[in-house]
């Protein structure tokens, strides 16, 4: 068997195409949506994805506003920059690319940024919204691997998904969404005090892996006919490593490569986290 492709990039350009209207509508109202970024330091990958995220932005016409800092920017300075986009009427939502340098306090950082504008939908109110099943902005990343699966037919309600990592951005979060009545999905949150890996990741329908672990499912690991998304992001050799073997196309009857999958379907769904904080904005006016 040969697996079918989840493919990010194409579902990421479906997405765009729906969002253009929404965004024409805004601006006849006035209202251009304003995507913000702050960034700290010079780390070359944070940089290439900053880059990526504004380039989405300028395709549907949303407004980009950068902000880029020093990496020995001190806490107070980067608070400042915080407050001031939080004050920015054009800034309706805005992200502060991760990791920060090891000086400064991300979690304090995290709990300032307004809740109206967090288009990542990792700063602690939104995630206690997303606890409680109040409506706010999603976690991009696992928000956009629920969107792959829908947008390929793949059935969540009463499917086993085996989620490997629990990171906030990804694995923790992603067990929150499947969960939630309109998924329906019975997830197992695997990670290294797991102590049956394989066992796990076997008897899943779905399988998101997510550990930063190059090749850690194998093909022996993966039940025939599973859907596999790859989420790791690994470099070895200074080539971009996944989680999943490439041996596992071979049986699975779903895969999402990376790159190519749920990266740039956590950048669709930054975008629409925006237009839809730049649409309530709209409507409170
Ligand atoms: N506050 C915050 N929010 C984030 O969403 C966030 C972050 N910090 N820190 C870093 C990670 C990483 N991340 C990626 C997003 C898209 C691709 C992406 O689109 N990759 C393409 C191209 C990969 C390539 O060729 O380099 C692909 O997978 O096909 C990758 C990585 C968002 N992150």
């Amino acid at each position: 068997m040969t697996a079918k492709i989840l493919d990010g990039k194409a579902t990421k350009d479906a997405i765009f195409a729906e969002l253009r209207p929404r965004v024409a509508a805004l601006a006849e109202r006035g209202v251009v949506p304003g995507l913000g970024t702050v960034l700290v330091g010079d780390d070359p990958g944070s940089h290439s994805y900053v880059k990526m995220k504004h380039a989405d932005s300028a395709k549907i016409g949303i407004n980009s506003i950068r902000r880029d800092l020093p990496a020995d920017i001190s806490q107070e300075k980067l608070e400042a920059v915080i407050d001031d986009l939080n004050a920015d009427p054009t800034c309706h939502g805005y992200i502060v690319q991760l990791p920060l340098p090891k000086h400064l306090d991300a979690n304090r950082v995290l709990e300032r940024i307004d809740p109206d504008k967090d288009a990542d939908g990792l700063a602690p109110t939104s995630l206690g919204r997303l606890v409680l099943g109040q409506r706010g902005p999603l976690p991009c990343t696992p928000y956009g691997i629920i969107e792959l699966l829908k947008r390929h037919g793949v059935e969540l309600n009463g499917a086993r998904v085996t989620v490997v990592g629990r990171g906030i951005t990804v694995g923790r979060t992603m067990g929150l969404l499947l969960t939630r009545r309109s998924e329906n999905s019975t997830v197992t949150l695997c990670h290294t005090g797991t102590r049956d890996l394989a066992a796990e990741v076997r008897r899943a329908d779905i399988v998101i892996a997510a550990a930063g672990v190059p090749g850690i499912i194998k093909p022996d690991m993966v039940a025939p006919g599973a859907a596999v998304l790859d989420v790791g992001v690994s470099h070895v050799d200074g080539k971009l490593t996944g989680d999943v073997d490439p041996g596992v196309a071979e049986v699975a009857a779903w895969l999402s490569p990376n790159p190519g999958g749920v990266g740039p379907m956590t950048r669709a769904m930054l975008v629409s986290n925006v237009v839809e904080a730049a649409e309530r904005a709209a409507a409170s006016r």
